[in-house]
């Protein structure tokens, strides 16, 4: 059981109890305090002074990290897919709340811990993606709070417009997904991470699409396209990049090899980088785990056109940590025929035969799904259900074992 001290805390899950409830802190003035069944139902409410509360803590936390418009909504779309149902904004609340609710999971975007808002941004000089931009020191304790199983009154970064609005509640989820600039940036906050994903999209590929998406869908021009990314390279390179060394998992966006000199930025490499060692995930492999395969699987049973498609698949070493990675150069003809690749896939967690190629079909109009990109995105939505399940299920025979004490 994890003892945590109430802070921002404004209410707490069945599993908690309060253990020193006359015990003040410092500054601290009474609470109102709200307690939920698992269903999410308030049961009672009362009030308290600040002190010490012990919590069952059952969440798990999951932190995804990347640049803007690096296919993070997409991803944390494929990932609620996998546990069913859909996810949408807290009900009756902000309409332009960045947080998306769903039976299992619940992910909110770190954008919403910027300290400065956007006219605060341009006085100082600092881009969003500064560490003084943002508050650190509130990341970790909400977050803290929720593993826990505590709820907390999150800020809202408004993106429509630019400022910081009143706070939303959020109540601890099975599955908290932290995704944004920076969940993996303050040490603390990585700590509480159960499992990290890093999406690392190379220059030329976050050049495609960001001229897609915003000269095509929201009418910038190509220079302020460009002057753009110039202007959040260095902040990018300092503070966001970094993180991919702590991640379990890396999903690394490349230009394609099997057209020579190609700029488009259509057809892509991925590269899915997994770290051995990590606790309750276990690498995908392909034919052999250990070796070292390149696979064309073009012919007779996948229909491959200009340029083909090829995988590869091995050890090697990343930052230091060993890892197996697993690629894909090129793009599918048809998503039915993907189940062929799939069945030569081993450890992908799947519940039955064909769960990726039937994620995959269910969203073919999501961007990347013709390519490495889908694929790897829904493999580490699998891999994060089975460790969610995993440590469900160990937390289950500890307190069976507890019952039986
Ligand atoms: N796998 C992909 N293949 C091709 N294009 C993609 C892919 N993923 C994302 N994109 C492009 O990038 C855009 C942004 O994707 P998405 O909204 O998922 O990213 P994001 O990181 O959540 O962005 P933001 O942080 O700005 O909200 C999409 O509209 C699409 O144009
Ligand atoms: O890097 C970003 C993460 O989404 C945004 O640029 C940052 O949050 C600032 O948002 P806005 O441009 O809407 O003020």
């Amino acid at each position: 059981m994890a003892v945590c001290t109430v802070y921002t805390v404004q209410a707490l899950s069945s599993s908690c109890s309060i253990s020193s409830p006359t015990k003040t802190h410092m500054g601290l003035s009474p609470k109102q305090v709200l307690f939920y069944n698992n269903s999410g139902k308030k049961t009672k409410s009362g009030r308290f002074r600040s002190g010490e509360i012990t919590c069952s803590g059952d969440t798990i936390v999951i932190g995804l990290a990347a640049d803007s418009g690096c296919g993070k909504s997409t991803f944390m779309r494929r990932l609620t897919s996998v546990f069913g149902g859909a996810a949408s904004p807290p009900k009756g609340g902000n309409p332009d709340s960045n947080t998306l609710i769903s039976d299992t999971t619940t992910v909110i975007c770190l954008d919403d811990y910027h300290s400065l808002d956007r006219t605060g941004r341009k006085e100082k000089g600092v881009t969003a993606l500064d560490p003084r931009a943002n508050d650190f020191d509130l990341m970790y304790e909400q977050v803290k709070a929720l593993k826990d199983g505590v709820a907390v009154e999150k800020p809202i970064y408004n993106h429509v417009s630019g400022l910081l609005d009143p706070p939303e509640l959020i109540k601890p989820p099975k599955i908290l997904v932290i995704e944004g600039l920076h969940p993996m940036y303050d040490e603390r906050v990585r700590d509480l991470l159960d499992f990290s994903i890093y999406l690392d999209i190379s220059n030329e590929v976050k050049f495609a699409w960001k001229i897609q998406r915003d000269m095509a869908e929201r009418g910038h021009s190509l220079e302020s396209i460009k002057a753009s990314i110039e202007a959040r390279k260095p902040d990018f390179d300092a503070y966001i990049d970094p993180q991919k060394q702590y991640a379990d998992a890396v999903i690394e966006v490349l230009p394609t090899q099997l057209i020579p000199d190609d700029n488009e930025g259509k057809v892509l490499r991925v590269k899915l980088i997994m770290k051995e060692g990590v606790k309750y995930f276990n690498p995908v492999y392909l034919f052999d785990e250990g070796s070292t395969v390149s696979w064309i699987p073009c012919g007779r049973k996948l229909t491959c056109s200009y340029p083909g498609i090829k995988f590869a698949y091995g050890p090697d070493s990343y930052f230091g940590h060993e890892v197996s990675v697993l690629e894909m150069d090129g793009q599918f003809d048809r998503l039915d025929e993907l189940i062929y690749v799939e069945s030569h896939l081993s450890n992908i967690s799947t519940k039955f035969y064909g769960e990726i190629t039937q994620q995959m079909l269910k969203h073919s109009d999501f961007p990347g799904s013709n390519n490495g990109t889908g694929l790897f995105q829904t493999i580490v939505g699998l891999k994060i259900r089975d460790l969610f399940e995993q440590i469900a299920a160990g937390k289950g025979a500890v307190s069976l074992e507890a019952s039986k004490a």
